[in-house]
């Protein structure tokens, strides 16, 4: 069975919105894992605009599942994660003004620099897992650093699973072929939802984890409001 991590930026950034204490974070997650799922997912960003460095320290000590940091390893990120001793770290190469994760790391070019990271991870006991594009030779190059896993970025087959899912899946079945090949665990996320999971779990083999944060939060809400509606109808009457 495929592991669900759920990434609560969004949690993080809906508190933010008002500068209070609501949604409560670490009641989310808690429920969250309540509610079954697997893992948490928190990708802390450099200017802090979702997740804090606080809230990874915070949820360190009441996430009970497997605890996922996502991030680019600049010097601050390795400090935080060095000191959380997460389950997985999942290195993922953002620019710094990046709305969100847009490409997967060039793991020929930034191979050795991706060795030396995750030597330092795996030293920590940490396990490592990098966030690559689904090309067989990005996924050799992931190999050669070291990593437990790779996250196969999922936005391009997000993106064209409503036009021809068929043709969107193709490259990701054949990084994950070679992924198993050269026994490497395979994780994928970015742009997942109930529409397309189904599929892409269906048709990559080996697919241990996957982490969902926008979608499932966004499909929560909608879920939520025709019962929340009518509550606060009741409310008033
Ligand atoms: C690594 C990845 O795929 C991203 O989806 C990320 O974790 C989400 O980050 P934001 O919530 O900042 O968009
Ligand atoms: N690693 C991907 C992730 O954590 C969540 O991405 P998204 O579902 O918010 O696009």
């Amino acid at each position: 069975m495929t592991k669900l991590s759920v990434n609560v930026n969004k949690i993080a950034t809906l508190r933010n919105a008002r500068g209070g204490n609501v949604p409560n974070l670490l009641k989310v997650a808690s429920d969250i894992e309540r509610f079954g799922a697997h893992g948490i997912t928190i990708h802390p960003r450099p200017d802090e605009r979702h997740i804090r460095y606080q809230d990874a320290r915070d949820l360190k000590d009441i996430v009970t599942t497997e605890f996922n940091i996502e991030g680019n390893p600049n010097p601050k990120f390795i400090d935080l994660v060095l000191a959380i001793k997460p389950d997985q770290v999942t290195l993922v190469p953002d620019a710094e003004d990046a709305i969100t994760s847009n490409a997967g790391w060039d793991t020929q070019k930034h191979k050795s620099f991706l060795k030396e990271v995750i030597k330092e991870f795996k030293n920590a006991g940490i396990r490592t897992s990098i966030f690559v594009d689904p090309d067989p030779k990005m996924v050799e190059g992931a190999k050669e650093t070291g990593t437990d896993r790779i996250e196969l970025y999922t936005e391009s087959y997000a993106t064209g699973y409503a036009t021809d899912r068929e043709r969107a899946i193709l490259p990701f079945v054949e990084a994950a072929k070679k992924a198993n090949e050269l026994e490497l665990g395979i994780n994928a996320g970015h742009d997942l939802s109930l529409d397309n999971i189904q599929y892409f779990g269906q048709n990559i083999p080996g697919l241990l984890e996957v982490s969902i944060g926008h979608a499932l939060i966004c499909e929560s809400i909608y879920l939520g409001l025709e019962n929340v509606v009518n509550m606060y109808k009741n409310k008033l009457k």
